[in-house]
């Protein structure tokens, strides 16, 4: 059964997300939704160039700039980051390129027509979003593609949301559609139920001070630190899933996923949304930053327009 349309009918798996920090939606995209999006995720790794990727093309110099900056300036654009193990250290492709990408960021819900209907344009998970009231005013800075591909799909580690995306106070959300069978062989998510409310958000991924590169900064002073970083109770549940099954995460909430060493790919898609009222302040030493041309995109708004 689909868990589509008339979302107000369940009340109950609102209560479940907000008890877990996250839910299972079975079958919330169509298969033919999801057949578009996996054409359409197949059809741009077809179209990356590796001749003028950072980790791949002919450089005679050290280009760990480069590899941050086209990292850093990739939130209003579609590009390709690849499995560690997909390249070497003279950047040599050691696999085809649709074999060695791991993900696609980070404008696809802009850009991109197809994805651009599952995300902005699709009045069910608007339906959806306001049903939760996690958001008055959501916008989505941010979607990819993951492929976690065959034997090499690098692993995800433990960690949560809101670190990623800052804002004061926490407002992420992430939406996770399975494209492809997710199973324990080739890294399905897994969540430790319960740890968005027993687990404080300690710390920040920003852009350094000088511009370039990325870290954590902390949140709370050392001393603290240890207290609320103690292992919250609790044992990580696997949520294996089918193609178009939705996985709502609460922004605080523990996920990871593992390394995939099986031959089948793992191809997801997952978006983001934050609060964008003046209550919820968007940081300014996040790695990924609006830009003029493309301010985050809203998904609706509470300010009635007639
Ligand atoms: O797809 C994965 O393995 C991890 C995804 C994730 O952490 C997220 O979408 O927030
Ligand atoms: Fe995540």
């Amino acid at each position: 059964m689909s868990e589509i349309g008339s979302f107000h009918k369940v009340g109950p798996k609102i209560q479940q997300f907000h008890k877990d920090g996250y839910l299972v939606l079975k079958g919330f995209y169509s298969h033919a939704e999801v057949d578009a999006l996996l054409a359409r995720s197949k059809r741009l790794l077809d179209d990356f160039d590796t001749e003028t990727h950072p980790r791949t093309k002919f450089t005679t110099g050290d280009d760990n700039h480069v590899g941050d900056d086209y990292f850093l300036t990739s939130g209003d654009k579609i590009r390709y980051f690849l499995e560690e193990d997909a390249v070497d250290a003279q950047g040599k492709l050691l696999r085809e390129k649709q074999k060695a990408v791991n993900k696609i960021g980070h404008a696809l819900h802009e850009l991109d027509p197809v994805f651009r209907q599952a995300t902005l344009e699709n009045d069910k998970l608007k339906s959806l979003t306001r049903a939760l009231k996690f958001h008055i005013d959501p916008v989505v800075p941010q979607s990819m593609v993951i492929t976690k591909q065959t034997q090499i799909g690098g692993e995800v580690p433990e960690h949560n949301d809101s670190t990623f995306l800052y804002t004061d106070p926490p407002s992420a959300l992430g939406f996770w559609i399975a494209l492809e069978k997710c199973t324990a062989s080739n890294g399905a998510l897994s969540f430790l139920p319960g740890s968005h409310v027993t687990t404080p958000i300690i710390k920040r991924f920003v852009r350094l001070g000088d511009g370039s590169g990325t870290g954590f900064e902390a949140l709370v002073s050392p001393e603290v630190e240890g207290e609320v970083s103690a292992r919250p109770k609790g044992e990580y549940i696997l949520e294996t899933c089918e193609p178009g099954d939705l996985v709502l995460i609460h922004g605080s909430v523990l996920h990871k996923s593992e390394r995939n060493t099986s031959p089948n790919t793992r191809f997801a898609y997952t978006f983001h949304m934050i609060e964008s009222t003046a209550s919820a302040k968007y940081d300014e030493k996040n790695w990924l930053q609006p830009t003029k041309e493309m301010p985050f995109s809203q998904l609706f708004t509470s300010v009635q327009v007639n």
